[in-house]
């Protein structure tokens, strides 16, 4: 076995290549033609995203040769993504050292029209946000369920909120009576006692609005990120360049920023 597919094994997925779901297939084929037309071999500082379709992403990068990602240098969005990027062989980098990436490509919770997003389902969001911003080029790779109209439809969990321990209360009441989100809870971990804690020491809050409310998705992200004690908002708006969605059909969907949407099959 291959490093990458090993590393495939152990961090994501318990299936055998060649028997991929339906579903990982179609992250494989966003994942793969999203690296095939943006990561260009002038490219040196690569942002790596996280979530169940980032390996994918790291496979075809490492399929791409040594050669190829020798001066190469990979900026991870968390535990998961460094670990992908250290077992793959590949140079480990940080934001503090490179302030500027080339691309950062990433997975997403949910992609609306306008490839506003919501991201932050496995808690990475603030470092994804950075990486993400500190980009050239940001791009999302996502399987078919995450293409929608407006941000809520398929992805019910609410928008991801990374606040400062002490505060998360104070978080809570602010979003429960002022900004319309009486649902909003505690993210807790399923295999601790307790609430998740982010890889920056956080804890996580995910509070799900009105459809109407997340049409609008800057303006409330930007209503949650003014509440003190907030850290970041797993809302990313007028950020990605562009968005791959992997089809049960094989197909891949292409969302860009200017309004296009293209159909590849290959
Ligand atoms: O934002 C994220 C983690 O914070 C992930 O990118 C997002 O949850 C999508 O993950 P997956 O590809 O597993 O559906």
């Amino acid at each position: 076995m291959s490093s990458t597919k090993s590393i495939l094994k152990t961090l994501q997925s318990p299936i055998p290549p060649g028997q991929l779901s339906v579903i990982e297939k179609s992250k494989q084929l966003a994942a793969w033609l999203a690296v095939d037309q943006h990561l260009k071999p002038e490219h040196r500082v690569i942002g790596i995203g996280s979530g169940s379709t980032v390996p994918y992403v790291v496979e075809r990068i490492v399929s791409q040769g040594a050669e190829a990602n020798k001066d190469r240098v990979f900026i991870p969005t968390g535990f998961q993504s460094k670990e992908l990027i250290v077992t793959s062989g590949l140079m480990l980098g940080d934001v503090d050292q490179y302030p500027v990436i080339d691309v950062t490509i990433d997975g997403a919770d949910e992609v609306d029209i306008e490839l506003n997003c919501i991201k932050g389902g496995g808690a990475c969001h603030l470092r994804e946000k950075v990486i993400a911003e500190a980009a050239n080029t940001f791009v999302l790779v996502a399987d078919y369920r995450k293409n929608v109209k407006y941000l809520g439809t398929n992805f019910k969990a609410g928008v991801p909120i990374e606040v400062v321990p002490f505060a998360y209360a104070k978080v809570l009441q602010n979003l429960h009576h002022v900004l319309g989100s009486p649902k909003a809870t505690l993210r807790m971990a399923k295999a601790k006692a307790g609430p998740v804690v982010s890889d920056n020491g956080n804890f996580i809050i995910d509070a799900p609005f009105d459809q109407e409310v997340m049409m609008k998705p800057y303006t409330i992200m930007a209503q949650i990120k003014m509440l003190t004690g907030v850290v970041e908002v797993g809302l990313f708006c007028h950020m990605a360049r562009a968005a791959y969605f992997g089809n049960e059909d094989g197909s891949v969907t292409v969302k860009w920023n200017d309004g296009r949407i293209e159909q590849v099959r290959k």
